[in-house]
């Protein structure tokens, strides 16, 4: 074994994350804020406290030094009515210290510092070293304990695996081992259980073979909360992503249904084998009411964001008040564990044409505690064939409507063979669903890709009206 990764894994040195930022925090708030995954975009950084700083490998001359830090961001609160003051969200780093960065790091430069203790040395991104890491691998791979840093493993890792980042535009960062094992180190940290680990790991108990099962993971025990940090899993060699098959074949002008009918079934086996797994509730109409008012009060807040959403949202309140009226005749629904963030990106198509399922966080801006509520499957269906929608919006030419139709009904289809149920058979309970979705959509685009706005805006347009979905 290498000696920094000896020392990595057999000695452990926290040093005082104050004194750390004393270094970090100019170069942190330019920086944090250009970075895909930052979850506060549009309101400026005023400054950080510290949750943990680990020192990984030690700072000395010559050498290549590296922190884990969990840093809390402080921002204003975002410009809603009412909104309560927010305590800054919690993000890991993995800080590499050089004198000077070898230019092949030099898209990873953070900035030099010029006070407290790095003060004249270089800092960076370190996932994007081999050497860092490895150092984290290491760390899995003998079950290291660092610090508050706890690293879990369910399988044997092979010592050699070289590392190399994925550059995708993520919600997170991942790091691919040998092709063997992807590690997806989690950047918006929050304690508690994190779907992302509880679900995949549930669904290797079942047996289920359509989700990827964790190999290990890691964590940071602070007083007495538990952040996950990273995962661990197989990696699904040569695969692709619907999102880029569908844009593909749409391209191509072929049809994709063949392919979206198995979407269809792989989501009913992932939603069949959750609900074995973990508890199942009946909705009655105090929770759909409840439910309901967590889609008007979304709605609303997204209409104070985007205003362009306003003339669309008399058109929008009616899908959910459909569903409150449902409820109030004595309807009831089942919900269960979902994925709660589906859509054609997260899901892989293997080189065979197998289905893969991934990213079971939910979607980031939500609470834990509500990402980990039992929802009806509508809500994970309602996000696939809005993604279609996306698909048939965004493949260049002009949208193509028909493709969409014909993936969503697909879709639909092929979850019925598995799940003996056709989610078309509540199209309130859908509409009101894929409502919800597409005004999710509107929100995370005008934060995150502006240019992007039309493509859930035209599916606001089509929602609000008269038409059934
Ligand atoms: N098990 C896997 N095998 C192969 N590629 C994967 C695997 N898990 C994730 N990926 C790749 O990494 C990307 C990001 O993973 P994801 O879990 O969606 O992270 P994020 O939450 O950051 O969006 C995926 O779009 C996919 O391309
Ligand atoms: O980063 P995550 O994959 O967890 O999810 C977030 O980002 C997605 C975009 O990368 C976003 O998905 C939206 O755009 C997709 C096309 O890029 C489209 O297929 C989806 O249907 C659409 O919702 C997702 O909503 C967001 O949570």
């Amino acid at each position: 074994m290498p000696e920094a990764m000896s020392h990595a894994v057999t000695r452990s040195v926290t040093t005082t994350g104050a004194g750390l930022l004393t270094s970090l925090d100019p170069l942190l708030r330019e920086w944090l804020p250009r970075q895909r995954w930052f979850a506060g975009k549009g309101r400026p950084v005023t400054g950080f406290s510290p949750v943990a700083a680990t020192e990984l490998l030690p700072v000395a001359d010559g050498k290549l030094g590296l922190y884990h830090l969990l840093v809390r961001a402080h921002q204003p609160s975002a410009n809603l009515a009412g909104a309560p003051p927010h305590p800054g969200d919690c993000y890991q780093l993995l800080i590499g210290v050089r004198e000077a960065l070898p230019p092949r790091l030099a898209h990873a430069l953070i900035g030099h510092a010029h006070e407290g203790p790095l003060a004249g040395r270089t800092v960076y991104e370190a996932l994007y070293d081999p050497r860092p890491a490895e150092v984290i691998l290491e760390a899995l791979r003998t079950r290291a304990r660092i610090g508050g840093l706890r690293f879990e493993r369910r399988e044997e890792i092979r010592p050699d695996l070289v590392p190399r980042v994925v550059t995708a535009e993520q919600s997170n960062s991942s790091v691919v081992y040998g092709d063997t094992f992807i590690l997806k180190l989690l950047r918006r940290v929050v304690p508690g259980v994190n779907p992302d680990l509880e679900l995949p790991l549930a669904l290797a108990r079942e047996g289920c073979s359509r989700v990827p099962a964790p190999a290990a993971w890691m964590t940071a025990e602070l007083a007495e909360e538990s952040y996950v940090l990273g995962v661990l899993q197989p990696f699904v060699q040569g695969a692709s992503d619907g999102w880029e098959l569908a844009l593909r074949e749409l391209a191509k002008g072929e049809d994709f249904s063949a392919e979206a009918r198995a979407l269809g079934r792989a989501t009913a086996e992932v939603h069949t084998a959750l609900a074995r797994a973990l508890p199942t509730v009946t909705l009655g109409h105090t929770q759909l009411e409840s439910m309901v008012a967590g889609m008007i009060e979304r709605l609303e807040e997204a209409a104070q964001l985007v205003p362009a959403l306003g003339p669309y949202v008399p058109g929008l309140h009616s899908a959910f008040e459909a569903l409150a009226d449902l409820a109030a005749e004595g309807h009831t629904w089942t919900a269960q564990r979902i994925h709660g963030d589906l859509h054609l990106g997260q899901c892989l198509r293997s080189p065979s044409g197998e289905w893969w399922l991934i990213d079971f966080e939910g979607e980031p801006a939500k609470p834990l505690a509500e990402r980990r509520m039992a929802q009806p499957v509508a809500r994970d269906v309602a996000g696939m064939l809005r993604s279609f929608d996306y698909a048939a919006h965004s493949a260049g030419g002009p949208p193509a409507p028909e493709w969409a139709k014909a993936c969503r009904a697909a879709y639909c289809t092929g979850y019925a063979e598995v799940n003996g149920t056709d989610p078309r058979t509540d199209p309130v309970l859908l509409r009101a669903c894929e409502t919800d979705k597409a005004v999710y959509e509107v929100v995370y685009e005008a934060r995150h890709r502006p240019d992007w706005l039309p493509v859930p805006l035209s599916a606001v347009r089509r929602l609000a009206g008269p038409a059934p979905v």
